[in-house]
């Protein structure tokens, strides 16, 4: 699998995005690699997971580590270890804990748009030569801009 094999409009408006590959199988860990340069290009910044299944399979692990480390910390990704074998719980995690963090940031925004639409603040960006000391002092603003 290569980038081009990916519309990139299955990424471009998602608010999250799973990559899931299995630890027995070196070539899904270099597809999920290959996913997660691509989503970083496409769409960023955004919540990425990388989902490691078949951890029951431990014996049978093929990639490591420091690759997977590696690769998380490259891309900024949510780690996750799922065994889809041993039944839905840890697959489940990874759906809510994602679905959170969506929420969360949409919540953000939201304060985001409101805080930008109140007149006052509107009127004083607009006249204020200062305007991203005024937006820095926001705290929330400041967080928001960052993710
Ligand atoms: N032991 C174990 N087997 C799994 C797990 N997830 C999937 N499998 C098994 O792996 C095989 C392939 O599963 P699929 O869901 O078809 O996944 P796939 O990506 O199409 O196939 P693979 O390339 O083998 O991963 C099936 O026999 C599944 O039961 C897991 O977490 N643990």
């Amino acid at each position: 699998m290569t980038a081009d094999d990916i519309n990139p409009h299955q990424v471009l408006w998602a608010d999250c995005v799973i990559i899931e590959f299995a630890i027995t199988m070196a070539t899904s860990f270099q597809i999920a690699r290959t996913l997660a340069e691509y989503v970083h290009t496409i769409n960023q910044p955004i919540s990425v997971a990388l989902v490691a299944n078949k951890s029951d399979m431990i014996e049978r692990k093929t990639v490591s580590d420091t690759e997977i480390r590696r690769l998380c910390a490259e891309y900024n990704l949510l780690f996750f270890e799922t065994s889809a074998s041993e039944g839905w719980t840890s697959m489940n995690q990874v759906f809510v804990t994602l679905a959170q963090r969506v929420q969360h940031i949409l919540k953000k925004k939201e304060k985001l748009t409101r805080f930008m639409q109140n007149p006052a603040v509107a009127a004083k960006l607009r006249s204020n030569s200062h305007s991203e000391t005024l937006l820095s002092e926001h705290g929330e603003l400041e967080l928001l801009l960052c993710h």
